[in-house]
C-alpha cells in the first residue's frame, strides 16, 4: 500500500521544498546538442511523472537525470512515454505540433524514500488518494475521486516554478471546467503556429485541462520550462495531481501583464488512467 502521499510540511519556517516534496526537475543532456529542463512529480518511489514532450524519441536514459533536491541528482533507468503521443501526427491538418496525451513516466535507478524534503504527490484513484481524501471503502470509486477533485465549475489550483537555485513558487491558476471551459479552449487557436488550423478539435481533445486568462481572476501562465510538471488540487490539508502541463498559447513567462487570451493546457490525469495503471502496476499505489 501506498505511505502517505500529498502530505506537506507548511508550518512557517518550512522550506520549499518541505511545502513541496514531490516536485522534481528534469535535466536532460543530449551528446552536443545542450541542456533542456522540465519539471515533473514523484508519484512514487521510483517513478516520475513528466510531459513527453520533454524527451525526443531518440533520447536514452543515460542523458537523463532527475533534481530531487538542491545539488541531489538521481539517474535514471527508465522512460516511458505514452504510446498515443505522438507530436508530429497532425502535420497534415495543419498542426505542426500537436501534444494529445503528452505524459511521460521516468524510472529512477534507486528509490527515493519518502522524508520531509521528498514524498509522492496523491494519484487520484489510488488507495493512497481515497485515504487522503478521507473516503470510506464503499464510496473508495474512481468515479468518486473525479467527482471532488474536478467538479465542472471554475477549480483552484496551482502549479510549482523553480525560483532560483533552492527556491520553488506556488503559481494560483484556475481550471475552466464549467461554462468557460469553451471559451478557453477556444482561444488554443490564437497561437501563431494554429492559424491555419482549421477545427479547433484539431488542436484541442478531451485530454487537456484549460487555465489561464483574466476572467475570474488573472492567471500566471506556464511558461516552457514548467512543462511536465503538476497541476495540484488541495483537498483539506492533503495534495492531488490532476494534471500535468504540457503546453501554452504564447510563451509570455515573466510578463505582468499577458494578454487574455494567453491560455495553458494540461493533460487531465484522469483521461490517461489505464496507461499510469500499467505502468505503474508493481508500484503497489492500489489503483482503484
Ligand atoms: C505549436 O506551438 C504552440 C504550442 C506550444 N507553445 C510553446 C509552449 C510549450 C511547448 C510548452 C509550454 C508549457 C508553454 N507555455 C507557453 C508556451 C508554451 C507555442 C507558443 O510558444 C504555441
Amino acid at each position: 500500500t501506498m505511505g502517505l502521499c500529498g502530505l506537506t510540511y507548511e508550518f512557517k519556517s518550512a522550506s520549499d521544498r518541505e511545502r513541496n516534496p514531490w516536485h522534481v526537475t528534469i535535466i536532460v543532456t543530449r551528446p552536443e546538442k545542450g541542456q533542456e529542463r522540465c519539471q515533473g512529480s514523484l508519484v512514487s518511489p521510483y517513478f516520475v511523472l513528466t510531459a513527453a514532450h520533454c524527451f525526443h524519441v531518440d533520447d536514452q536514459a543515460p542523458w537523463v537525470t532527475v533534481e530531487v533536491g538542491p545539488r541531489v541528482q538521481r539517474k535514471v533507468d527508465g522512460l516511458f512515454l505514452h504510446p498515443q503521443y505522438n507530436l508530429g501526427g497532425r502535420r497534415d491538418r495543419g498542426v505542426p505540433e500537436f501534444y494529445d496525451y503528452d505524459v511521460a513516466l521516468v524510472r529512477l535507478q534507486t528509490a527515493v524514500p519518502p522524508s520531509p524534503t521528498t514524498r509522492p504527490l496523491c494519484l487520484p484513484c489510488t488507495e493512497g488518494a481515497s485515504r487522503a481524501l478521507r473516503l470510506p471503502p464503499d464510496q473508495s470509486t474512481c468515479d468518486e475521486h473525479r467527482r471532488l477533485l474536478l467538479p465542472e465549475k471554475n477549480l483552484d489550483a496551482f502549479f510549482v516554478s523553480p525560483r532560483g537555485p533552492s527556491e520553488l513558487q506556488r503559481r494560483p491558476v484556475h481550471l475552466k471546467l464549467g461554462e468557460q471551459r469553451g471559451p478557453c479552449e477556444a482561444d488554443a487557436l490564437r497561437a501563431p503556429p494554429y492559424a491555419k488550423v482549421v477545427a479547433l478539435e484539431d488542436v484541442v481533445t478531451p485530454r487537456f485541462l484549460c487555465s489561464g486568462g483574466t476572467e475570474p481572476y488573472v492567471d500566471p501562465n506556464a511558461c516552457r520550462g514548467d512543462s511536465g510538471g503538476p497541476i495540484v488540487v488541495t483537498w483539506g490539508k492533503r495534495y492531488f495531481q490532476v494534471g500535468v502541463i504540457s503546453w501554452g498559447v504564447l510563451d509570455v513567462c515573466r510578463q505582468p501583464r499577458a494578454p487574455a487570451f494567453a491560455r495553458d493546457f494540461h493533460i487531465n490525469v484522469f483521461e490517461v488512467l489505464p496507461w499510469l495503471r500499467g505502468q505503474l502496476q508493481d508500484e503497489d499505489l492500489g489503483f482503484l
